[in-house]
């Protein structure tokens, strides 16, 4: 396939972060944990930071020359009065990732650190390749200790032609994987799609794979929908209302992350709302690896209005309302229960 190199580095790459989440997640104090300066507060970890070092670091030595990164983070709060303490410690960690992988030989600096954080500043756009990076993907459900993903993708001239989702939390075994290798408790998955290839499970040792399939569901209310964990990411109220107007059964399944798009492409559920508050706008990094993960397995990503996600306008995607996901055959009735309910919600109260 067109991309194959591309995809095993990515994998890479994402595998030696997923690592270094994993042990800042079981090891997490309160001092790892710092509130982003600006006016919407996020929170951000030194596996934030660690995660973009090393997965920048790590694409910079298999493809050099040719390097474009759209990332989350960047070192301006690192490079600031009081700061040293943490940058010793992303260093620290990103070194003993690289260390235990061995096919680096190298040590890196701080000054290292931070440049290769700050490598992921490129402006992405409708020409040529660019990496696309969310180094930790749901950084509140990291520090509750719950689902978050480590996402990297791949745009060519403005499409995602392959994507990775390191998920350290999620559970290999599922009801939608009817696999003997899978029939553990394992925890850890990756899934990783490239365009025309079909989308692929992986424990995180990366000891067997599996292909992945959406759920074939046809009878809404026989299917089970995602939305965020955090009610200030998306409005609940409005995802239930379409889910009663589809005759939807199940209570909804609140996830951090695009580990919300892995668990839709092996079947854990049939459908995905998202609904930020108004005036939000959504980063290309929180779907472009999620969307091609879930499209590859069959699946369908929109905005509210039906239209099919942009990737080429830079980190933002500019879209109608929301993101929806489905199969293809519940898509129609998806989309007509959202429009139903956005009406609804915005008539006025008599
Ligand atoms: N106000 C608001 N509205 C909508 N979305 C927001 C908002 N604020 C943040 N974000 C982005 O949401 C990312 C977390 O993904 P989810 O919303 O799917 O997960 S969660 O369940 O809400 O935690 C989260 O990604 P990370 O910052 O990588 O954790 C943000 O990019
Ligand atoms: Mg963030
Ligand atoms: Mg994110
Ligand atoms: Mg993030």
């Amino acid at each position: 396939m067109a991309y194959d190199k591309e995809l095993a580095a990515a994998i890479k790459a994402a595998s030696l972060a997923a690592r270094l989440c994993r042990k800042v997640q079981k090891a997490l104090i309160q001092s790892d944990v710092r509130s982003k300066s600006g006016r919407h507060q996020s929170p951000v970890t030194v596996a934030d930071y660690g995660s973009q070092a090393l997965v920048s670091f790590v694409l910079q030595q298999e493809f050099p020359g040719e390097f474009s990164l759209i990332a989350e983070e960047d070192s301006n709060d690192l490079r600031k009065d009081g700061a040293g303490a943490i940058v010793e410690r992303i260093t620290e960690l990103v070194n003993d990732s690289l260390t235990s992988d061995g096919s680096y030989n190298v040590t890196l600096s701080p000054e290292d650190v931070l440049k290769a954080i700050d490598s992921g500043k490129s402006e992405g756009g409708s020409q040529g390749r660019h990496w696309v990076l969310d180094p930790v993907d749901g950084t509140k459900g990291f520090v509750r200790g719950d689902q978050y993903a480590v996402a990297l993708a791949l745009l060519d001239r403005g499409k995602v032609v392959l994507g990775v989702l390191a998920c350290p939390n999620l559970p290999l075994t599922s009801t939608g994987v009817a696999d003997p290798q899978c029939q553990n408790n394992e925890v850890g998955c990756l899934f990783f799609a490239e365009v025309g290839g079909g989308t692929y499970m992986q424990p995180l040792d990366g000891s067997f794979t599996v292909k992945v399939q959406v759920s074939g569901v046809e009878n809404p209310e026989e299917a089970s929908f995602f939305e965020s964990y955090e009610a200030a990411h998306s409005m609940h109220d409005l995802s239930s209302l379409i889910a009663q107007k589809l005759g939807v059964k199940a209570a909804p399944i609140r996830m951090d992350s695009q580990v919300k798009y892995g668990a839709l492409s092996r079947g854990d559920g049939a459908i995905y709302l998202r609904f930020p508050r108004n005036g939000y706008r959504e980063k290309i990094w929180d779907h472009a690896a999620g969307s091609i993960v879930v499209t590859e397995a069959g699946g369908v990503v929109t905005d509210a209005a039906g239209n099919p996600l942009d990737f080429s306008r830079g980190k933002y995607l500019d879209l109608d309302t929301g993101i929806v996901v489905s199969n293809h055959k519940l898509m129609p009735l998806v989309l007509n229960a959202v429009r139903a309910s956005l009406e609804e919600k915005s008539k006025p109260l008599h």
